[in-house]
């Protein structure tokens, strides 16, 4: 088994029932890659990491942690830490409790830069975890995973709890994991997100792997949604880069998508009279929808 992967799936399967949650998965995340793992809910994310930290069975095909095959669960915990998307601590413990706690049972710990990360997260760690809210919650987490000596993270949907300042926070320990050696493998259903911190991505929609492309690719899907109303003559959109879609829902407003640099847009805009502007990032499975087409997605 090759262990320059850090993480890699093989025909990796899991049916509940009637419904499959994951077919035919067959996966190789580099070690040293920040690797995304993107999808709408329900895709089959968190499933997929459950397979791969042993804590489901696969029905068909294998997943191995640097060689490891998952569900050797003693040996490949050795390797990796995991922040779920639904974090639960021991109510009783204060976060400084349970950051010891992990320490003293994980892979091993910086605690200098554990320190720093308590800090730049600004966590309270003398409370008790019950007093918790559940952005606190993911944020003692994500101060043990990233402060692990692990070389591998594994950390599903991580953000959804954090407000924007923290979710820089975040991204910025995502950037330093990765310049101390570690592969991060991250889940998340927010392509802006993705797009910060990745290298390469895989797109999983229905239990399926769409696409796996490197994070510049992946550029090209992400446009904005921009609606404004005005005044006098209609803004000139026609031969404008990056705008497409152009569309007029009713008397003196206008809505277009946008894709790329804004430049040549608010140029163009610059020499109307508008009176209000409203700009918005599509879901996820929006974009899925308009890329791909309904056949792809299905
Ligand atoms: N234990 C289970 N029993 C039955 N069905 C399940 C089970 N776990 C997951 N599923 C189903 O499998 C599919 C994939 O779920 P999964 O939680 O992996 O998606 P996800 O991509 O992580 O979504 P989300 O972003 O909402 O967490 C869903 O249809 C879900 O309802």
């Amino acid at each position: 088994m090759n262990s320059d992967f850090a993480l890699r799936t093989a025909g990796l399967t899991k049916r509940y029932g009637r419904l499959t949650a994951l077919d035919d998965l067959t996966l190789e995340v580099c070690a040293g890659e920040v690797f995304g793992f993107l999808g709408p809910n329900g895709a089959g994310k968190s499933t997929t990491i459950r397979l791969l930290l042993g804590l489901a069975r696969p029905t068909a095909g294998q997943a191995w942690v640097f060689g490891v095959g998952a569900a050797d669960v003693a040996r490949a915990h050795r390797l990796l830490a995991y922040v779920p998307a639904d974090v639960a601590l021991w109510p009783q413990l204060t976060g400084a409790e349970i950051l010891h706690l992990q320490a003293s049972t994980g892979p091993g710990v910086d605690y200098a830069y554990q320190a720093e990360l308590v800090e730049r997260f600004e966590l309270d760690l003398s409370k008790p975890a019950r007093t918790y809210s559940t952005g606190n919650r993911q944020k003692v987490a994500l101060v043990a995973a990233f402060a692990t000596r692990a070389p591998l993270l594994v950390l599903d949907e991580p953000t959804s709890g954090l407000d924007p300042l923290m979710e820089r926070v975040f991204r910025t320990a995502v950037a330093a994991a990765r310049d101390r050696g570690q592969t991060v493998f991250l889940s998340s259903h927010q392509l802006a997100e993705v797009e910060a911190v990745c290298d390469r991505v895989a797109i999983l929609r229905a239990g399926r792997l769409i696409q796996v492309a490197p994070i510049g690719e992946l550029r090209g899907l992400h446009r904005s949604e921009v609606t404004l109303t005005y005044t006098g003559q209609p803004p000139n959109l026609d031969t404008i880069a990056g705008v497409q879609d152009v569309r007029q829902p009713g008397e003196g407003r206008l809505r277009f998508t946008l894709t790329g640099p804004p430049g040549p847009a608010l140029t163009a805009l610059a020499d109307a009279d508008i009176t209000a502007l409203a700009v918005r990032e599509p879901s996820l499975e929006e974009i899925f929808l308009d890329y791909y087409g309904t056949e792809a997605v299905r």
